[in-house]
């Protein structure tokens, strides 16, 4: 079975993506590129770290009017990631339409509440209540609007999972147990966020900042 670890490949250089990536391929599941990414290598970036022949996350996390978000997903045609993010807040007529763009073999899931905002962010920007109330809530909408699953933190994943049983709960922001948390604010281990329901797990920093990336990513398996 493939690894539940996609590795986030944070960088605009495409040389350092390739090169993190070929350190790394044997022990991961994917690999997951977000938009410094993209904006800097565009499709054929894309297509150069599709030769890893590992699923490609496209992390997006698109997040405007649905005409232009449902565009934006079409004009990803010929990628086809096997994971592609949009932003829950959207609502429900731009989730419906990114659905609707995507290819059938890609999964659409909505990014419900950052991982690195906690209550207090919330009601900075004038959610009120608990971040699990706000997932629990986008998590609703993004099923109902007919998406693949959510993003969300191993906080609040159970909770997801038991409402969704059948969704497809990405969590990031995972760190090995005294792992360094950077801008992470609700963070569990990748042993807890896979017990509570995660399908897979995004893992950045913890690999790609590690003398030997490789084998950080081995230590982190031997822990599921
Ligand atoms: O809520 C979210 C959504 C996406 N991310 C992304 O995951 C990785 C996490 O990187 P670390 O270095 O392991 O913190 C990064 O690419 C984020 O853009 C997230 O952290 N939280």
């Amino acid at each position: 079975m493939s690894s539940p670890i996609y590795v986030a490949i944070d960088t605009p250089d495409l040389a350092k993506a390739q090169e993190l990536a070929q350190r790394v391929h044997n022990h991961v599941g994917g690999l997951k590129l977000g938009l410094e990414f993209f904006c800097a290598n565009g499709h054929h970036g894309v297509r150069e770290m599709m030769k890893f022949d590992l699923p490609i996350f496209l992390d997006l996390k698109l997040h405007d009017i649905p005409n232009t978000v449902a565009k934006a997903v079409q004009s990803l045609n010929g990628l086809e990631p096997a994971v592609l993010t949009v932003h829950a807040a959207g609502g429900r007529a731009m989730l419906e339409d990114a659905k609707a763009a995507a290819g059938i073999h890609t999964k659409v899931v909505a990014v419900t509440v950052l991982t690195s905002l906690d209550n207090s962010d919330l009601t900075d920007i004038g959610v009120g209540g608990k971040a699990e109330d706000q997932v629990a809530r986008l998590a609703d909408l993004a099923r109902s609007a007919g998406l693949d699953g959510i993003v969300c933190s191993g906080e609040e994943v159970a909770m997801a999972k038991r409402a969704w049983p059948d969704g497809f709960f990405v969590v990031p922001g995972v760190r090995p147990a005294g792992g360094a948390m950077g801008d992470q604010k609700r963070a569990v281990t990748p042993r807890e966020a896979l017990d509570r329901g995660a399908s897979i797990l995004v893992v950045g920093r913890p690999i790609s900042l590690a003398d030997d990336p490789d084998l950080a990513a081995r230590e982190i398996e031997a822990t599921l």
